[in-house]
């Protein structure tokens, strides 16, 4: 027979035509959706499954509801019911298997215990190799994805703007440093810089065990703009690297095949007579061909020049990746041509390095993925992306994607994701095209996506068999991407 002892704590009672997969209850006490339950099962033993959706169902008709608009004392009946989805038990090999066999109604369901929650979700808490991003969502229960699933297998971090994507990032790359993992963070705005001090960790219900704490000892930044970056070391390029393509790219002109060769010319006239140049070289080069034609490309020249990113002798990567640090490269300024052109440089080098073990196993983030990678269109960064994706694993080389667009990134790129971070999201189109990736979301935990609230996430992958919803952990470290007030309170003036 079923346990009747814990009947005074049950959540509900099985009721109606009863399945394997989905079942309904009459709700006996306060139950939320997406919480967890356990039922127990003739064969299996307990299993849980998860509140997909809970109705009050009344009696209370149009015209009853018109009578409370006059004043009228009205009696209403209802009743709870929520739908249950069975998500399954461990059997002895530890496997995680749905029953074969309905369960009965008339049968109590009980709120999970934290333990059953645990085993049958495959969640262990306080692992070597776990990055503490959370807790589950209405539970004590720590989620932590592993930190060598993450760098073998790619992650994607997917959100509407504002949606707590960089906030989420930083509690990853508190975890990766924490493990002494060595990254490399490409940073379009400038928002990484400030884990270098620590944040303040604001008072909530839930007790997450978090204490402010700042990582300068183990971030290295660069960027393109040191002047308006006085932290940060100065990024430099070899000039001499490039061809006249490249540079031609990074200008307004960029199909020009006079301009082309008129730069080609330039350049192996250098290249013939001295090993490094600067672009000045270049212009000074195309200033005594005293040609009208030039003129344009001379300008563009002088315009590029003044970005300040080119040196005859550039940063080297051995300067940038250092074993078990953190390196955050900050491209908050530059020109988009010009940060493809980094972005592409700094990876394809990584790539080639990693492959020959030149570099440390590493993580590489980037943020703002859609236009490195994107869908639609090529981008200098576009290939290097997509041999990350596809091969980065063999060679120790993880790559963590994050975007507010998930439509338009590169589908090559964005399945290659095994494990997915998703917080709130509301386009159709980015709500399509994460259905589409995410491996055993259900339809009511896709409908959820669009209603979470910021600090909750759904995640699966990095040792996380189904997805989850999980609070997010607050940052140890400053957040730098808080957004803007642009009221401020009357006190702020
Ligand atoms: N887990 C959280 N706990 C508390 N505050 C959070 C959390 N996640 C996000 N926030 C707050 O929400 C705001 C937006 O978060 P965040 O900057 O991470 O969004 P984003 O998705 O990176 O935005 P954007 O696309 O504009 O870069 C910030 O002010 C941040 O402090």
């Amino acid at each position: 027979m079923f346990s009747e002892c814990l009947s005074d704590e049950a959540a509900g009672i099985i009721y109606g035509d009863v399945g394997t997969a989905v079942l309904n209850i009459s709700v006996l006490s306060k139950l939320q959706k997406l919480e967890y339950v356990q039922i127990e099962h003739e064969e299996a033993g307990w299993v849980i499954g998860q509140v997909a959706d809970i109705q009050r169902k009344t009696d209370l008709s149009l015209e009853k509801a018109r009578m409370i608009g006059q004043r009228q004392e009205v009696d209403i009946h209802e009743k709870t019911t929520a739908k249950i989805e069975i998500i399954g038990y461990r059997d002895e090999r530890g496997l995680l298997q749905t029953p074969r066999t309905p369960f009965r109604a008339g049968q109590y369901v009980y709120h999970a215990e934290d333990e059953i929650i645990k085993k049958s979700l495959g969640l262990r808490e306080h692992t070597k190799t776990g990055a503490y991003i959370g807790l589950l969502y209405g539970h004590d229960i720590r989620v932590e994805l592993d930190i060598n699933s993450l760098v073998q297998k790619h992650v994607s971090i997917l959100a509407k703007t504002g949606g707590g994507k960089s906030f989420l990032c930083g509690d990853l790359l508190e975890e990766l440093i924490k493990h002494n993992v060595t990254v490399l963070v490409l940073d379009p705005h400038g928002e990484y810089g400030s884990m270098k001090e620590a944040g303040s960790v604001l008072e909530t219900s839930r007790d997450f065990h978090v204490e402010p704490h700042g990582y300068a000892d183990r971030i290295i930044e660069f960027a393109t703009d040191p002047v308006s970056n006085p932290d940060a070391l100065p990024l430099k390029f070899t000039l001499s690297n490039l061809e006249a393509n490249d540079i031609l790219s990074l200008t307004n002109i960029k199909n020009s095949k006079m301009h082309l060769s008129f730069l080609k010319k330039a350049i192996d006239a250098l290249r013939n007579s001295k090993q490094d140049y600067s672009l000045k070289d270049v212009i000074s080069v195309l200033e005594r061909e005293d040609d009208m034609n030039n003129y344009a490309l001379i300008c563009e020249l002088q315009y590029l020049d003044d970005a300040k990113i080119f040196a005859p002798s550039g940063t080297k990567i051995s300067e940038l990746v250092k074993k078990n640090m953190t390196t955050i490269v900050n491209l908050k300024g530059t020109p988009p041509e010009l940060s493809e052109l980094i972005v592409n440089r700094i990876c394809t080098a990584l790539f080639e390095l990693r492959k020959v073990n030149a570099v440390p196993p590493m993580m590489l983030v980037v943020e703002e993925a859609h236009n490195f990678c994107p869908q639609q269109g090529t981008v200098a960064s576009s290939k290097i992306f997509r041999t990350i994706a596809a091969e980065g694993r063999k060679f120790g080389l993880g790559l963590a994607i994050i975007s507010q667009r998930a439509a338009k990134i590169d589908k090559n790129v964005l399945s290659q994701c095994n494990t997915q971070i998703i917080l709130k999201v509301t386009n159709p189109n980015d709500l399509k095209a994460i259905s589409g990736s995410v491996e055993g979301l259900t339809a009511s935990m896709a409908d959820e996506i669009q209603r979470l609230p910021i600090g909750v996430a759904m995640c699966v992958g990095g040792g996380i068999q189904m997805p989850l919803i999980v609070e997010v952990r607050p940052r140890e470290s400053r957040h730098g991407g808080e957004s803007v007030t642009v009221i401020p309170d009357e006190c702020d003036y």
